[in-house]
């Protein structure tokens, strides 16, 4: 099976997790696309969708599907997203696609953060997959020697601009020990808007799509 299969596969088995008549939380990447085109199929089902990126919103208005503006939403029962690693404690890294902020910002409306991941994404220590962070363009180098001084090596996301204006620096040779500390650590550096560790809210349910079948993982 290919890695898009699988991806494919966790994304479809989201779909059981959508409350009939609510708002539903999207997230951001090809894991989140797979999702976006099985919920077209029950767009009927549900009043709408809050997208956490400009692509995302693109793909579920192509579907007709009706999109939110999250100051309009005081509650949804869930977001569903992909991740680009994902630990134990449903700790995860993402931010890969850049849309890490908004990301961030819908899954703190929902009740539930589902995650929809490949094997390959599963971890035992989060940092191999280098942290993106959203940045203020006029504070780079202030913010990368922060990081620097913090053990990693910071690279700037060339040509890259985020949904919001601002810049990406992906942190390289981390191994994150403790994911909410290191979370609230970068996220205190000034000129920093966000950094891709979901850690102090996590995932609620991983759906982890391996060789064997979905395998369902609960928050402890
Ligand atoms: O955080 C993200 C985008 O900002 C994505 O969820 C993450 O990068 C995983 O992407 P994919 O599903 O394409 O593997």
């Amino acid at each position: 099976m290919t890695q898009d299969e699988l991806k494919q596969q966790a994304a479809l088995r989201a779909l059981d997790y959508i409350v009939e008549g609510s708002i539903v939380g999207v997230g951001t990447g090809s894991t989140a696309n797979f999702f976006i085109d099985g919920l077209a199929t029950m767009k009927d089902r549900i009043a709408g969708a809050v997208a956490s990126s400009e692509a995302s919103a693109k793909r579920l208005a192509g579907h007709g599907i009706r999109l939110f503006d999250l100051n309009d939403v005081d509650q949804m029962p869930v977001y569903v997203d992909g991740a680009d690693e994902i630990d134990a404690s449903l700790a995860m890294i993402k931010g890969g696609g850049g849309a890490l902020t908004r990301e961030k910002i819908v899954a703190a409306v929902a009740d539930k953060f589902i995650c929809i991941c490949d094997a390959t994404k599963r971890v035992e220590c989060l940092g191999r997959f280098p942290l993106p962070v959203e940045v203020i363009p006029m504070a780079r180098a202030q913010v990368a020697r922060q990081l620097a001084a913090l053990g990693g090596r910071p690279v700037l996301r060339e040509g890259f601009v985020t949904d919001n204006g601002n810049i990406i620096i992906d942190v390289h040779g981390l191994q994150i020990a403790d994911p909410a500390a290191f979370e609230t650590t970068v996220d205190g550096i000034v000129g920093v808007v966000t950094n891709g560790l979901f850690a102090r809210r996590g995932a609620d349910v991983l759906l982890l799509a391996t060789a064997g079948g979905v395998v369902t993982y609960e928050r402890t």
